[in-house]
């Protein structure tokens, strides 16, 4: 006899998504605006994206962050620090964030993106996907 364990709705498929807050001298946060033409256009987000197959999760922001910010980190410098798990209409998302301090370079979006340096208890001005309230939550209460 088998046992259905699904709860509610059953997502065809799990994206596995990397995603870092940046944190400056001042404690603030990088937050970047999902450009036109992208699902979700016009939120904000945390910098990162797709893991692509043969990646772990920290190289997978080596390379995003290289391509969307123009900047270098080293996976050392990657701190784990929450994860959300969420289902949207088409797939469920499992995106763990990381906060960095460190990189080399000058951030430059790379591919037309805004982007801006936000106090975490103003995050919440900002509308995000909502896989990320929770962990707009977890930085106000951590930085
Ligand atoms: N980078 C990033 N992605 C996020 C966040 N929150 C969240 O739900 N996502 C979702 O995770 C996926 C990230 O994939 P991506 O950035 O590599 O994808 P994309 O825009 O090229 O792909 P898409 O247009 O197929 O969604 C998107 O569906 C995005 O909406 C976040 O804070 N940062």
């Amino acid at each position: 006899m088998s046992v259905d364990l699904r709860q509610g709705k059953t997502p065809e498929k799990t994206v596995f998504v990397s995603a870092v807050a940046l944190v400056d001298a001042d404690h603030r946060v990088l937050i970047a605006q999902r450009p036109e033409g992208k699902s979700m256009a016009g939120l904000w987000e945390f910098p990162g994206g797709k893991v692509e197959p043969g990646e772990t999760p920290e190289m997978a922001l080596v390379r995003e962050l290289k391509e969307e910010l123009g900047i270098d980190i080293t996976e050392s410098c990657l701190a784990p620090f929450t994860f959300a798990s969420f289902t949207y209409d088409d797939f469920h998302l499992m995106m763990p964030l990381y906060l960095c301090r460190v990189w080399k370079g000058e951030i430059t979006p790379m591919e037309g993106q805004q982007v801006k340096w936000v106090r975490p208890v103003r995050l919440g001005d900002y509308p995000m996907p909502p896989a990320d309230v929770p962990l707009v939550a977890m930085l106000r209460d951590f930085l």
